[in-house]
């Protein structure tokens, strides 16, 4: 929750981005909890991935892009030229819009990052496969065939295996980029089931189209537009009461 004692775990000053010459992000000031969810909303092309993807250096692997701004994440600088990104990226953990399973066992997509991290204890894998599995609420559906292919899973089962194989690395921060606009009502309806189970242990940031999702599951919104961050406040007062007309505009239905 986002409450008084929650301590901050990621603050961004004045970040900016440019796709080569086109400047996307005008300056951003955002800062979030070590735990709960922050929605972040806004219309097409308002900057909501950019921004998200700027936070464990995703763009590092696009050319032409200049990220500019302070990124500071409980004491490490995130664009150091130090800063290792295989070790950020474990953790920032990212879950993507379409699930990207390996093709590999659902054992092996789970363990994945703690084998590249060095670890060949079994009862430490089979542990963290469990765990996260159950972390992730598809633990009942999956346990007896965690040998066979995860590509064989479904949609909705992919992506909350996709978040167990990112839990086992364990994160202190989640980024999770319009994780359920491709499956259907029932399987979004478990993620975000996921995501309330989670919101007290991890700090996570979610991207959303769907606005009936950032008020069911949000604890703070985030509210995007041309580039800007136009306010950010409890999800409540975002939805019933904004301080900004744009919002209002926005969240009454009235553009985007
Ligand atoms: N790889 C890219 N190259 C050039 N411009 C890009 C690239 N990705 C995004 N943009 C531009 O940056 C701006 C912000 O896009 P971004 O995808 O971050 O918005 P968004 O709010 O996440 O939109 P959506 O909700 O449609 O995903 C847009 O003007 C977009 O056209």
């Amino acid at each position: 929750m986002t409450d008084s004692h929650n301590k901050t775990i990621l603050t961004t000053k004045d970040v900016r981005l440019w796709y080569g010459k086109k400047e996307a992000l005008h300056g951003i000031n955002l800062s979030f909890p070590d735990s709960g969810i922050t929605a972040l909303i806004g219309p097409s092309g308002s900057g909501k991935s950019t921004y998200l993807r700027a936070i464990n250096r995703m763009h590092d692997l696009v050319d032409g892009v200049t990220v500019t701004g302070s990124f500071d994440f409980n004491g490490t600088d995130i664009y150091a030229p130090t800063t290792d990104t295989v070790d950020l990226r474990k953790r920032i953990g990212m879950v993507f819009q379409q699930p990207n399973p390996f093709p590999f066992s659902i054992y092996e997509n789970v363990v994945f990052g703690l084998r590249l991290a060095g670890v060949k204890d079994k009862a430490i894998l089979d542990e963290a496969v469990e765990t996260t599995l159950r972390q992730a609420s598809v633990w009942d559906e999956v346990k007896d065939d965690l040998n066979k292919s995860a590509l064989g899973l479904s949609g909705g089962q992919q992506q909350r295996v996709s978040i167990a194989r990112v839990l086992a690395t364990s994160p202190e921060l989640l980024l999770l980029d319009e994780p359920t606009s491709a499956l259907d009502p029932v399987s979004s309806h478990n993620i975000e089931e996921t995501m309330l189970k989670l919101r007290d242990d991890y700090a996570i940031i979610i991207v959303t189209h769907n606005m009936q999702q950032a008020s069911r599951v949000s604890d703070r919104t985030a509210f995007f537009l041309d580039g800007n961050l136009i306010e950010v406040d409890k999800t409540k007062s975002i939805f019933l009461n904004p301080s900004m007309k744009e919002t209002q505009d926005y969240v009454s239905g009235r553009f985007g």
